[in-house]
């Protein structure tokens, strides 16, 4: 969907961005959870610019996120989006979508619970599994068994992403859908 998105309530988007004011809008969650397919959509709506974090990260280091894996290996790769992260919290307001592991190390989680406010787009395992077994580009799921090793990451995972200060649930919808509940979730800390 590339197209502009037809959002139902054009009072909820200002409701949304006015409770966002100069914050971050940080979307964490497991990798296929929507939230780079879902944040550009929640930034368009909102009229705020839009910063993908694995982009970002492979635009500043010219290389692809499984080459970074391959050549310089897991903790490197933490370190540098550690790096970007704290960098693109630097000034709002922004959507920032998150790599799927950003909010699980725990530097990257301090600027971003300092930076921004989270919402966390979560999935259950067959829709997660839906998404991602279209590619191959996910270092992390070029196991024996991609579908157990996701179950694990959700197991290890989901306790942590539960501290976000927002939970959505992406499901088996339209976006525009999960958009909106998107901008609701933001909507209701208003004064909060
Ligand atoms: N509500 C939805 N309905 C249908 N497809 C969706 C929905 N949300 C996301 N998708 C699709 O699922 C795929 C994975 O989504 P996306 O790349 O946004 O996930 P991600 O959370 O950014 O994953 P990663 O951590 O690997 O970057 C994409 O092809 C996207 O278009
Ligand atoms: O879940 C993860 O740890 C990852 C998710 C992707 O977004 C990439 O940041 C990378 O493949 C690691
Ligand atoms: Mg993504």
């Amino acid at each position: 969907m590339n197209g502009l998105m037809e959002i139902s309530s054009p009072e909820l988007v200002r409701q949304a961005r006015a409770a966002l004011g100069s914050r971050n809008l940080v979307l964490v969650g497991l990798m296929g959870a929507g939230k780079s397919a879902i944040g550009r959509l929640v930034a368009q709506a909102l009229s705020v610019p839009f910063v993908d974090a694995d982009h970002e990260i492979e635009r500043v280091s010219r290389m692809s996120i499984s080459d970074l894996f391959a050549r310089y290996g897991e903790d490197e790769f933490r370190a540098l989006e550690a790096r970007v992260m704290k960098r693109l919290l630097r000034s709002g307001p922004r959507v920032i979508s998150t790599g799927g592991g950003a909010y699980i190390n725990e530097r990257t989680r301090r600027h971003i619970k300092r930076g921004g406010l989270t919402v966390w787009l979560k999935a259950d395992l067959d829709v997660l599994w839906e998404r991602v077994n279209k590619r191959d580009t996910r270092p992390l799921l070029k196991t024996e068994n991609p579908k157990q090793t996701l179950e694990n990451l959700m197991n290890a995972r989901y306790p942590i992403y539960a501290e976000a200060d927002l939970t959505v649930l992406s499901r088996d919808v339209r976006k525009e859908e999960v958009v909106e509940d998107v901008l609701a979730a933001i909507a209701s800390t208003i004064g909060k």
